[in-house]
């Protein structure tokens, strides 16, 4: 992790614009759940390539499977047949060079133990001495604008700032990529728009690939460089967008540009037809 590294609201361009070497790469993957009532099939040969660098938001219909390819994604679970690959290896557990970020961080902190104990958590993992995890939290917490939180318990910060604390802890794990299943669904909308921001500035300090999962349209557009829409389930990939708004996000003033509104009219059309 680069320990000196100052994360702001991103202002210059990214350092890490997209390239075209997949870290990430989905093929012909298929996923069924074994219910009472046979196997339901959620994924139907979904391909999907991320380039390193690259921003890729998944939006679809509710229930489409898109925690479901996350989870296959980063290994949390096998597909039923098809592949992931992360840097050219078939992933057949979690790799280490990915890290997940949840909705409900409630679940994902540890109660018991302090916000730096829950950022080192993972560190132990990679051998990491006690000196260097506690460095490597502490300059995570910087970097998520927690500075002086370490030595409180989850419990005591507010919803947004724990949704903090699980990124600083993803950080810390220094993933080559990110992956993120509705991070800021139980946030409220100021809260939201900081942490889109500060994913965003993430991303450009620390040169890192992320996929995240919304269901809002507008971030979705807003944060990626590209938007995947998926379709109703069994679910395929039906479009994928490229998001021609520049590196520069800003809130306000990306959100009015025409551009912006023709893009975001468009995906909300597809995720309409994908729905009926
Ligand atoms: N462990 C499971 N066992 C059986 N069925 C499951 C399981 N997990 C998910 N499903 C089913 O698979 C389908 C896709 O679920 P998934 O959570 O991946 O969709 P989603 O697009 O993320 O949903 P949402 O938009 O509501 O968050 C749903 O019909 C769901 O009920």
């Amino acid at each position: 992790m680069r320990r000196t590294a100052v994360i702001e609201t991103s202002t210059q361009p990214s350092s890490t614009a997209p390239g075209n070497t997949p870290i990430l790469s989905v093929q012909g993957l298929r996923k069924s759940y074994r219910t009472r009532t046979g196997d339901q099939f959620v994924l139907d040969d979904v391909d999907l390539d991320v380039a390193t660098g690259e921003f890729v938001c998944l939006v679809g219909p509710s229930g489409a499977g898109k925690t479901t390819l996350l989870r296959c994604m980063s290994g949390l679970m096998p597909p039923t047949a098809g592949t992931v690959q992360v840097q050219g290896r078939v992933v057949d557990r979690p790799p280490a060079e990915i890290a997940v970020v949840f909705q409900d961080y409630s679940r994902s902190l540890m109660p018991w133990m302090s916000v730096e104990r829950n950022v080192m958590l993972p560190l132990r993992s990679k051998g990491m001495p006690k000196t260097e995890r506690i460095a490597t939290a502490q300059a995570a917490l910087i970097a998520v604008g927690l500075d002086g939180t370490g030595t409180k318990y989850p419990w005591q910060l507010s919803g947004g700032m724990q949704q903090r604390v699980a990124i600083a802890r993803a950080l810390a794990y220094e993933p080559r990529a990110l992956l993120m299943d509705e991070p800021f669904a139980s946030v409220d909308a100021q809260t939201r728009a900081d942490l889109e921001d500060l994913v965003l500035s993430v991303r450009d300090a620390f040169g890192m690939t992320i996929v995240l999962v919304t269901h809002d349209i507008d971030e979705a557009v807003y944060l990626g460089d590209r938007v995947v829409v998926l379709s109703g389930s069994p679910t395929r990939v039906r479009e994928e967008i490229t998001v021609d708004l520049g590196p520069n996000r800003d809130q306000l003033a990306t959100k009015a540009l025409p551009e912006f509104v023709a893009l975001r009219t468009r995906v909300l059309r597809l995720i309409r037809e994908a729905n009926a």
